[in-house]
């Protein structure tokens, strides 16, 4: 299996950032924005000033806001914000070949019918072989060349090494997986902790409570994903620990900085207002409340910030919440 010619659907600081790791690895990279306009201004200036300003775009990157030019690339990767999946897919689908893998990059639930990028692929693109690359990445650092390694999940262990092959570049490391449920319950659930970590940084309550949000949110994590029939191993590795640490601890992540909004007391209307980019957590919270009801997985601080967002509670009743649990044994 060789793949020499990449698509990237979505040109987001993630797609953009993706896109460039494809030139890196030596693929010929086309980036598909859904607006002409920025689709010029890509291809005048070099630069995507609207999601990832300041990185200058690689020379070879090809950009398009048609889909069918993507029709005949060797690799898909998938890069819409989770809620948008469905219809982007279902739109590439007429220009869609057979056999042709779709690299799953999204992080997030469908809102409605609860369900991951991989069941949304199999819905809107029945033959596509899927991989889900996930794990700790900011757009803006992969997109510099910084040291960066993720979990690349994929059934098929020919497949998974042929992409792994692939798509590593120098300073982008994939780790090879075969499970994709484990892997995108990892990426789904860090964004709606990372709000709670940033409320917590927000109230300033201390790296105490932060270390213990990491922790205790780690568990929930794992006790999901296995629910959903995922692996606690995978959830341990790049895609669900290793990215529930980095966007826990930083505002450069966009879930932690509307967490720490709130905390700060900023109404949720408030702390969404004007921004373009997308904030998973924010996104995904009913669904996975809901998915983790109905799988009978107590989630209690996922639901606590669901209950949030949601305008059922205030940050004091999250916290007193979580704090007047009744006591327990430790486990995950
Ligand atoms: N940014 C990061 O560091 C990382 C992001 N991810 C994940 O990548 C995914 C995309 O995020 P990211 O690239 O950061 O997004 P951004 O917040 O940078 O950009 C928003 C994107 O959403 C697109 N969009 C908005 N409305 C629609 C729509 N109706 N249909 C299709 N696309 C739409 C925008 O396209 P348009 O301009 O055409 O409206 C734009 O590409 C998310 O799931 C995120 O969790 C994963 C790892 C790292
Ligand atoms: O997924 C990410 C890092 O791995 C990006 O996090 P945010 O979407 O919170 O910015």
């Amino acid at each position: 299996m060789e793949f020499r010619t990449a698509g990237v659907i979505g040109a987001g600081a993630w797609g953009t950032a993706l896109a460039q790791v494809c030139v890196r690895a030596g693929l010929d990279t086309t980036l598909q924005a859904r607006e002409q306009q920025l689709v010029e201004t890509m291809r005048a200036t070099r630069a995507n000033d609207l999601y990832l300003p300041g990185v200058p775009l690689a020379d070879e990157l090809k950009f398009t806001a048609d889909l069918a030019d993507l029709g005949v690339c060797d690799v898909i990767l998938a890069v819409p914000p989770a809620q948008h999946m469905r219809a982007t897919l279902t739109a590439f689908a007429p220009h869609y070949r057979a056999g042709v893998p779709v690299v799953l990059c999204s992080k997030g639930v469908e809102r409605g019918t609860m369900k991951l990028m991989t069941e949304v692929l199999a819905e809107t693109l029945p033959d596509a072989p899927a991989a889900v690359l996930s794990g700790p990445s900011f757009a803006g650092e992969v997109s510099r060349g910084l040291p960066t390694a993720v979990t690349l999940a994929c059934a098929d262990q020919a497949l998974g090494e042929a992409l792994l092959n692939t798509l590593s570049a120098p300073g982008f490391r994939p780790y090879l997986a075969t499970d994709l449920v484990g892997a995108e319950a990892g990426g789904a659930l860090k964004n709606v902790l990372a709000i709670a970590c940033g409320i917590s940084e927000g109230r300033q309550l201390g790296r105490s409570a932060h270390a213990a949000l990491i922790t205790r949110g780690f568990a929930e994590m794992t006790r999901l994903a296995v629910a959903m029939g995922g692996q606690a191993e995978t959830v341990a590795g790049l895609c669900g620990l290793g990215d529930l640490v980095l966007t826990c601890s930083s505002p450069q992540s966009r879930n932690m900085s509307l967490g720490l909004a709130l905390g700060q007391g900023q109404t949720v209307e408030q702390a969404l207002a004007g921004k373009r980019s997308v904030a998973e957590g924010y996104e995904s919270a009913p669904a996975v409340r809901e998915l983790a009801a109905r799988l009978g997985v107590e989630i209690p601080i996922s639901e606590g910030v669901a209950a949030l967002l949601a305008g059922e509670i205030d940050v004091d009743g999250l916290i007193d919440g979580l704090l007047s649990r009744p006591l327990k044994a430790e486990r995950v």
